[in-house]
């Protein structure tokens, strides 16, 4: 039966230009395009890890459907005519780990701004549209956190709930450079805005809010640099794996809606296969159900975790640490953060569907399958003298 868009018109095949496409979000949506839709992907990033399982063998049912090109875009002339070859441009390649945004403030900002200019430049002067990946960040702090502690207006949405067409973007003053990703992030949403405005690039901009699952960062040591802070999930992960205690930066109070990768991918595809619904467009694709603080993610992520590996929860489960002891200068934090979703609902018809302890569970199941033995080979190793 032929796949139909929202509107039952037939639905094209598409090739589709993938910039970031070995990262986390970009392994799941190929792996999605691949197994569910005709569509062409032309798989950029300067890492393939996380895709090679779609890549080789040449007996896999998608073969020529994807192809991987290793080139970095802040320095690459085949950038543009790839961008040509497509019918959309989706641009996932960021630097996103909080930990870089205070410590390589310069790098943040050339990546999530000044190399994303030449894909907006491309897609605008070749007509072709653009799928660009911002962020909740780009919403700061909500109102509520300047309120006094006491201001029953805390408890009122009015003064927490963000909304992609009302709600202003607060970050902290200049020497806070956590807000130096938030702002380079703002600022290209600002110009691709623009582009469709004075040129009429046909755009989506897609504010992903904490999307975790399989295959998102490193663990360190393992697969990653053993002194890299990667986001919180993987953080969580590698000190279960360790049976280690949890490190809860500034005691954990933050909140975050977090929303399962799958359900998260199911939201893109459709702005992929609908673009008279999706284009000029901002999104919020996040999951306002699953809210927590980061310390009862840490109690939740425990208790999952001890299901699912069998083992023992450590005897002290958390520790408090400041965040300039874990981050450094410069750190600072949004305190809240509930996606509206009356767009997306409204454009796409799209909700999240999983909870946070059955992503949480599929998540660490893989978790502990994937690290759990090599984390036990590192330990059991004795230190070089
Ligand atoms: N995961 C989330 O919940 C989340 C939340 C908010 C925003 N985002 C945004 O979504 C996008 C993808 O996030 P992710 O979680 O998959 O991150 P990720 O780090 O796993 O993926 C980014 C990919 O881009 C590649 N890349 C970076 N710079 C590049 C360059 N110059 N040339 C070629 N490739 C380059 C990296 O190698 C990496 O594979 C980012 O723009 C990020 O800011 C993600
Ligand atoms: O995922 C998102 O939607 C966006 O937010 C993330 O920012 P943040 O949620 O602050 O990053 P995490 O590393 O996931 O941290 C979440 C919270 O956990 C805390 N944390 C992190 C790690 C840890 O070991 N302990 C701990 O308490 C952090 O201080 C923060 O309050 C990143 O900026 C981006 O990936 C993305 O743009």
């Amino acid at each position: 039966m032929a796949r139909v868009d929202l509107d039952g018109k037939p639905i094209k095949a598409l090739t589709i230009c993938m910039i970031g496409a070995g990262g986390f979000i970009g392994s799941h949506l190929c792996e999605k395009l691949m197994s569910e839709t005709p569509h062409t992907v032309l798989a950029l990033d300067v890492y393939n890890d996380k895709i090679k399982h779609l890549l080789e063998p040449d007996s896999l049912p998608w073969a020529g459907r994807i192809t991987f090109h290793r080139l970095n875009i802040k320095h690459d002339s085949r950038l543009e005519g790839l961008i040509k070859m497509a019918d959309l441009t989706i641009n996932l390649a960021a630097i996103c780990t909080p930990a870089d945004y205070n410590t390589r403030p310069l790098d943040t900002i050339y990546s999530n701004f000044i190399d994303a200019l030449p894909v907006v430049k491309y897609c605008s002067e070749n007509n072709k549209r653009l799928i660009h990946f911002s962020t909740c960040e780009v919403y700061g702090k909500t109102i509520g956190s300047f309120l006094p502690k006491d201001s029953p207006l805390r408890k009122d949405p009015a003064y927490y709930v963000l909304k992609e067409d009302e709600s202003p973007c607060i970050f902290g003053s200049i020497e806070k450079q956590r807000w130096s990703y938030a702002c380079a992030k703002q600022l290209i949403e600002r110009l691709i805005y623009a582009e469709g405005a004075e040129n009429g690039l046909e755009f989506t901009i897609v504010r992903p809010f904490n999307w975790i699952g399989p295959r998102m960062d490193f663990i360190p040591g393992i697969d990653g640099p053993s002194e890299g802070v990667p986001r919180v999930l993987a953080c969580f992960s590698n000190n279960l794996l360790r049976g280690e205690p949890l490190k809860l930066v500034d005691g954990g109070q933050s909140q975050r809606t977090f929303v399962y990768i799958k359900d998260a991918i199911e939201a893109v595809l459709l702005m992929i296969e609908n673009p008279a619904r999706a284009n000029g467009h901002i999104f919020n694709v996040g999951n306002p159900n699953n809210e927590v603080t980061v310390r009862q993610l840490a109690e939740i992520m425990i208790q999952v975790y001890s299901k699912v590996s069998g083992e023992k929860a450590p005897e002290t489960p958390t520790i408090d640490v400041s965040s300039k002891e874990f981050y450094g200068e410069g750190y600072d934090d949004s305190d809240k953060r509930i996606p509206d979703m009356t767009i997306i609902n409204r454009q796409l018809g799209w909700n999240p569907k999983t909870s946070l302890w059955d992503l949480l569970e599929s998540t660490l199941t893989y978790q502990h399958r994937t690290y759990a033995e090599a984390i036990k080979k590192v330990i059991a190793k004795p230190v070089a003298s």
